[in-house]
């Protein structure tokens, strides 16, 4: 999806339980952005957002990286039907104790259909379907993300390569696509709860993601 532009909005200090941050506000313009919904016309127009955490020195060699997709649920309310949290907790553990790296956190709620839609299929989840399915059976792409913006906002900061924190070989390929180095895959497995097997199981079986 091209961006006609990408800007840094903001640049603050931001404190954590994990040490000191940056943190940083990127907006992307995507020109005649791809519906992914046939049945929702998508704008001319459509501002991508995305905020980085900044730790450290990530110049003096391939910084960590961790991609992370908003999850409302997850993130904020500890949700146990996902990993989401976990990941998040171990992508901050992991750059707080190499002293620096960069977690970029897009606005791409429920792989990007957005957090209503995303409760909708909880809804068909209920019901038997897998997330894949639920998103299908709503008119949606199963995975709507493109990482497109990730990979731009790390090239502006004078990133080209990255040890990147995921069990999502999509994400390795995007970047690697847009020029962006992968030169370590670092797994983001966590602990399985019975809550989130079977959205496991859907993630390795049918998204190709490494996991056990
Ligand atoms: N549509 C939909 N999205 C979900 C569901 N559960 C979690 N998500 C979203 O999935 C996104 C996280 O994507 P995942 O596929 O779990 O993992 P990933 O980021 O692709 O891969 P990793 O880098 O290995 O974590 C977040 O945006 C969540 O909001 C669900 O049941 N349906
Ligand atoms: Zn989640």
């Amino acid at each position: 999806m091209p961006f006609s532009a990408v800007n840094k909005v903001a640049d603050a200090d931001f404190p954590t339980r994990w040490g000191q941050f940056r943190i940083l506000g990127f907006e992307g313009i995507v020109d005649y952005p791809e519906p992914c919904n046939d049945d929702i016309p998508a704008p001319a127009k459509r501002i991508e957002s995305a905020v980085a955490l900044v730790m450290g020195n990530i110049h003096s060699a391939p910084p960590i990286v961790r991609i992370h997709s908003q999850c409302l649920t997850g993130d904020v309310f500890h949700s146990l039907r996902c990993d989401c949290r976990q990941q998040l907790e171990l992508a901050l553990g992991a750059i707080s104790d190499a002293g620096s790296g960069i977690l970029l956190y897009e606005q791409q709620e429920g792989r990007g259909i957005g957090l209503m839609a995303k409760l909708r299929a909880y809804e068909l989840q209920d019901q038997g379907l897998d997330t894949i399915e639920a998103n299908l059976e709503l008119g949606y792409k199963a995975d709507c993300r493109e990482f497109e913006l990730p990979a731009e906002i790390l090239k502006q900061m004078g990133v080209n390569s990255v040890r990147l924190i995921t069990n999502n070989p999509a994400k390795v390929e995007a970047l690697e696509l847009a020029g962006v180095k992968v030169v370590e895959r670092i797994s983001a497995e966590v602990p399985t709860e019975p809550t989130n097997e079977r959205y496991l199981q859907t993630k390795r079986e049918k998204m190709g993601h490494l996991v056990s």
